[in-house]
């Protein structure tokens, strides 16, 4: 007889922000999951504790996010982290962390809709082949950071990808601009942040060589686009203990 296993327990931060909503009600859904504390500003954290949780899902603030993680961390809970704000200086801290809780694996991407990981990789696979390259997120006006956490980890991506083809820096003969009118450059590759009312989460890279462009477009025009990857991750986090950065690999990208 196969035996029935017990669902994951889930503890959601953030819960009452944009994403946070979504994420409880997706995991409410889950059979296989029981959603046993939602934390927002405010809430103790020891409530993940008195509720036995074991894996959290983070969607908070990249100015709160470390406290949360090492708390977590240091009370053996698994963590499944969208908050941005994650440089190299970060991740290193996390694995600082994660070294003294050998069980214990945190994932954190920068992006969990499933079309975003494939552009990001479909971005860094064109990169070589065209001279130019730009990137343009397109957010709701209530976001926190710009750029788009999806946006530094894109321009990354192709930054790394141009690199080791020994392709050169993207031409540009501006030598008078206004403030700001070129974007930001994140690794010398040039990123535009628009935040617009009516919009949810999009980006563009744009690719040019001669005679030709290709252009990469990503949309998610509901915050559930990011409860699939967001799940995969509670699923099998237990599975990857120490830092998973990206949802690549549980893709087996
Ligand atoms: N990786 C991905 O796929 C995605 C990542 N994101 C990222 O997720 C983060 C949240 O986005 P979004 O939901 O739009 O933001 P919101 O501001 O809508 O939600 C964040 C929530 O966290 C709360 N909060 C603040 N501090 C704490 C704390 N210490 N503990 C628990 N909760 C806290 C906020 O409360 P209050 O408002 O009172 O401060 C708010 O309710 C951002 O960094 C965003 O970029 C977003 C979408 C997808
Ligand atoms: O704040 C958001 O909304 C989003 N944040 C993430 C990011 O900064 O890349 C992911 C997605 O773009 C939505």
């Amino acid at each position: 007889m196969s035996k029935v296993s017990e669902p994951i327990r889930v503890g959601v931060l953030g819960a009452r922000g944009k994403v946070g909503r979504a994420m409880c009600d997706a995991v409410e859904a889950a059979a296989d999951l029981e959603l046993v504390a939602r934390i927002d500003k405010d809430d103790a954290l020891d409530t993940l504790v008195a509720t036995q949780a074991q894996v959290v899902i983070d969607f908070t603030h990249p100015d709160v996010v470390m406290d949360n993680l090492r708390f977590v961390v240091e009370h053996g809970i698994h963590a499944v982290v969208g908050t941005t704000g994650f440089d190299e200086d970060r991740l290193e801290t996390l694995r600082g962390l994660l070294a003294d809780a050998p069980q214990v694996g945190v994932l954190v991407a920068p992006n969990f809709a499933i079309g975003a990981v494939l552009s990001m990789r479909f971005a860094a696979a064109a990169a070589r082949f065209y001279e130019s390259v730009e990137v343009i997120e397109l957010h709701h006006p209530h976001k926190a950071d710009a750029p788009s956490g999806t946006a530094y980890r894109t321009a990354g991506l192709i930054a790394q990808a141009r690199r080791e083809a020994g392709v050169g820096e993207s031409p540009d003969a501006t030598t008078a601009e206004l403030d700001g009118a070129r974007g930001a450059s994140v690794d010398g590759v040039r990123v535009h942040s628009v935040r617009l009312a009516g919009l949810i989460a999009h980006q563009e890279v744009l690719l040019g060589t001669e005679g030709e462009t290709l252009t990469i477009r990503h949309d998610s025009m509901d915050r559930m686009s990011f409860a699939p990857g967001v799940l995969l991750g509670v699923r099998e986090i237990a599975a990857r203990p120490g830092l998973t950065v990206g949802l690549d690999p549980l893709l087996d990208l």
